[in-house]
């Protein structure tokens, strides 16, 4: 007799997987995971210890605990075995109601679950980035002032100190007044003000991280364990070059249209949701793993699950193990998808043996990894590994909060010359609603409108939902975390200080270059590069533009346009400059008035030009004086030494006649006797008679001290020269 799956059970006994494994050890009876192979015996033990349990659950007119997921178990397992289902699990669950009555009692009885089962959840997994608990609140002050130092970000405004310090704005700007500084009421002071003013008060202050201030704004609470629901996996599909990660990704998406909603058009947002059965399963719609690393980097954490597509006639190629790698730093669940097992040189055991060498073991093989056989291009198998991702997203027990603000991550973003910039973005936790106010990354906004990714135009969307909004300031980057604000104050505020604390940051005082000092500033810091950021009217300009520019480079000097794109200059293109040291080059575009202010506070040089030759030139020309020249040497002038003096003071003075041009006091000089050069260097002291001179000319007398240099004697020449730079072709 062949032995059943746990999974299998649970199935049939209405369970979830994590259910049976709790109660299987409960009664000593040791299960490693969901894919264990259960003995008979075994089985039957299971299913008395589960009868047992339900009849003393009935007796005590406890109502029985079956949730939507496992009705969809019931009615799934009844594919499998009708009869069975009917002997066990309706019976055994439904007690004392009748079947009409099962939804809604079933409904009703889900919160009694948690009091009625003490199991342990040790496991318990939960993705979502939990919201630190609230900081201290701010100390309470007596009317004389607080005692224990108070606390000031990078800036306070005076109404702000003024709580915090408990004395009135009146008081405080007449400080300030004292200290020269006319202030208003909603004035920001820095956080060097704030702490001279406290300080007058007989307050110490004492300098808070920003994230203290953002994480007040933000009001960011931790969910409670009784406010947790069931959410959908995040999946995303990884796997070697040309395997199939996008014939997967279509082939799921269209197995639900058809099952689904026939002849719906799906719109490409950058992930997609499938239902199956009632249960849904959001995809990211960038195959890779780079996208996902890519994220990750970002510190964003989206994905539940990761498919890993392996073709069965090529086997575990250099990215298939990057994939792996990367899924297990990320901590991700991996699920396998074996594809093309419709080809004549499909080898599915192969992909199975070269996976036990990068630690993934089937679980057919006695592992735990799930291995789907699947034909992307046949269909064939695609809704087993469907179900294969919803048992692991159950056994993971993915929860998340939909009766809070939402809180997610941006999946894609691009500028929309109709409608502006648009984000898709993934709802992580709390439900989304038109007319929200957002923060995400430095910028923010007001969701204006949302459509899902069937092109439809939605008001609210869940944990686990892909929505592409509009309504944003700015196109926000990939891997940007979402979260809702209390209002537009709150959501400019954040924003606000974002980008200051982003500038300070990235802010390399005194080093910005710009087109007109170039030349000295490579002669200063030894600049080879020069970074571009191009924004333009077209897609087209700005392409043109990067490449002409770039085509600039030399073997001295590389151009590089870091980056490029479509619309007016933005403070954020202000704050990248400023982090890169680049320049801005605008074509057929302006820049936002903020982006100005900005540019003049971190003297970041915008360019705006209206024919793409000019900037071309502009560069060109710039880079001529960035290239270090070549030096050529030109003469200026003779002198005799007719005579030598010393002072005490001065040292050697040689008294000299300029036999031919001029001697020039702020000129190099070397010193050549007998046609040998003795000593180069600068002059100290130029006099015609008893005055100082700049210059003098062929013919007349002089005398000159030389700078760290006394052995000079009479009959040497003095020879002025200087370095002329040789602008290159
Ligand atoms: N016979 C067969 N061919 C398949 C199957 N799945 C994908 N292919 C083919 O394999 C090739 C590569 O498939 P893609 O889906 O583009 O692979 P990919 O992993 O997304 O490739 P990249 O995007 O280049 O990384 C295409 O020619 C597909 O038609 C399959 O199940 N069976």
């Amino acid at each position: 007799m062949s032995k059943k799956r746990l999974y299998e059970l649970a199935k049939e006994l209405g369970l979830s997987s994590k259910e049976l494994i709790n109660k299987a050890r409960e009664a000593n009876i040791n299960i490693n995971n969901h894919m264990s192979n259960i003995e008979s015996d075994e089985e039957k033990a299971i299913r008395e210890l589960f009868i047992k349990k339900n009849d003393k659950k009935t007796d005590n007119k406890v109502n029985v605990t079956v949730d939507n997921k496992q009705k969809t178990a019931l009615n799934k397992s009844s594919l499998i075995s009708k009869e069975q289902n009917k002997d066990t699990a309706i019976e055994d669950y439904d007690g004392d109601f009748n079947k009409k009555e099962e939804s809604k009692k079933i409904k009703k009885a889900v919160p009694a679950k948690k009091p009625d089962k003490p199991v342990k959840r040790g496991n318990f997994r939960n993705d979502r980035k939990r919201g630190r608990p609230m900081p201290s609140q701010p100390v309470k002050e007596e009317p004389s002032g607080p005692k224990k130092p108070i606390k000031v970000g990078n800036s306070i405004s005076v109404k702000d100190l003024s709580e915090k310090t408990g004395k009135t704005v009146a008081e405080i700007i007449k400080k300030l007044l004292l200290l020269g500084i006319v202030a208003t009421i909603n004035q920001e002071l820095d956080y060097d003000t704030a702490a001279l003013i406290a300080g007058e008060f007989g307050i110490s202050i004492e300098k808070a991280v920003d994230k203290d201030d953002e994480e007040l704004l933000l009001n960011d609470t931790e969910d409670k364990e009784e406010d947790l629901k069931p959410r959908p996996p995040v999946v995303t599909i990884m796997g070697h070059v040309d395997h199939g990660k996008t014939s997967l990704l279509d082939a799921v998406r269209q197995t639900n249209v058809i099952a689904t909603e026939a002849g719906g058009i799906t719109q490409h947002i950058g992930a997609y949701t499938v239902n199956i059965e009632g249960k849904k399963i959001a995809f990211l719609d960038t195959p890779g793993h780079e996208a996902f690393t890519a994220m990750r980097a970002r510190g964003a954490k989206v994905t539940d699950i990761a498919i890993l597509v392996v073709a069965a006639d090529d086997g575990v190629m250099p990215q298939t193990i990057e994939a792996i790698n990367h899924a297990k730093a990320a901590n991700v669940t991996i699920i396998v998808a074996i594809n093309k097992i419709d080809k004549p040189g499909a080898n599915p055991d192969r992909v199975k043996q070269e996976l036990t060498e990068h630690g993934l073991l089937a679980e057919d093989w006695g592992g735990d990894t799930i291995c789907v056989p699947v034909s992307a291009k046949k269909k064939i198998g695609i809704e087993n590994l469907l179900e294969m991702v919803l048992l692991v997203a159950e056994m993971q027990e993915l929860k998340a909060n939909p009766n809070r603000k939402a809180k997610g991550t941006v999946i894609e973003a691009k500028l929309d010359k109709s409608r502006g910039p648009i984000a898709t973005v993934l709802v992580q936790n709390g439900t989304l609603n038109v007319g929200d106010f957002f923060i995400v990354g430095t910028t923010y906004g007001k969701v204006r409108t949302m459509t899902d990714d069937k092109g439809k135009a939605v008001k609210k969307a869940g944990p686990s939902t892909p929505v592409e909004i509009t309504g944003l300031s700015e196109v926000p980057d990939a891997g940007d975390i979402f979260i809702i604000v209390a209002d537009e104050k709150v959501a400019r505020q954040i924003s606000d200080k974002r980008k200051e604390k982003y500038r300070q940051e990235h802010l390399q005082s005194n080093q910005r270059i710009s087109l007109d000092d170039l030349f000295s500033q490579i002669q200063a810091g030894k600049v080879k590069e020069l970074n571009l950021i191009v924004k333009a009217d077209v897609q087209g300009s700005v392409e043109a533009l990067k490449q002409s520019l770039e085509r600039l480079s030399n073997d001295e000097v590389k151009i590089k346009a870091i980056h490029g794109g479509v619309g007016a200059i933005t403070e954020t293109d202000v704050m990248f400059a400023s982090a890169s040291n680049a320049i801005i080059i605008g074509f057929n575009v302006r820049p936002q008035a903020a982006a100005v202010t900005l540019s003049e506070k971190d003297k970041v040089d915008i360019r705006l030009y209206r024919v793409i030759y000019d900037a071309i030139e502009d560069i060109e020309s710039a880079m001529k004086g960035m290239l270090e020249p070549e030096y050529k040497e030109v003469v200026l002038g003779h002198a005799e030494v007719r005579a030598i003096f010393k002072a005490s003071s001065i040292g050697t003075i040689a008294g000299c006649y300029v036999t031919d041009g001029k001697i020039n006091r702020n000129n190099e000089v070397r010193v050549v006797r007998d046609g040998v050069v003795i000593h180069e260097g600068k002059i100290s002291s130029l006099k015609r008679f008893k005055d100082d001179a700049k210059e003098v000319n062929t013919g007349f007398e002089c005398g000159i001290s030389l700078d760290k240099f006394n052995d000079i004697k009479e009959g040497d020449v003095i020879e002025s020269f200087t370095m002329e730079a040789v602008p290159r072709k």
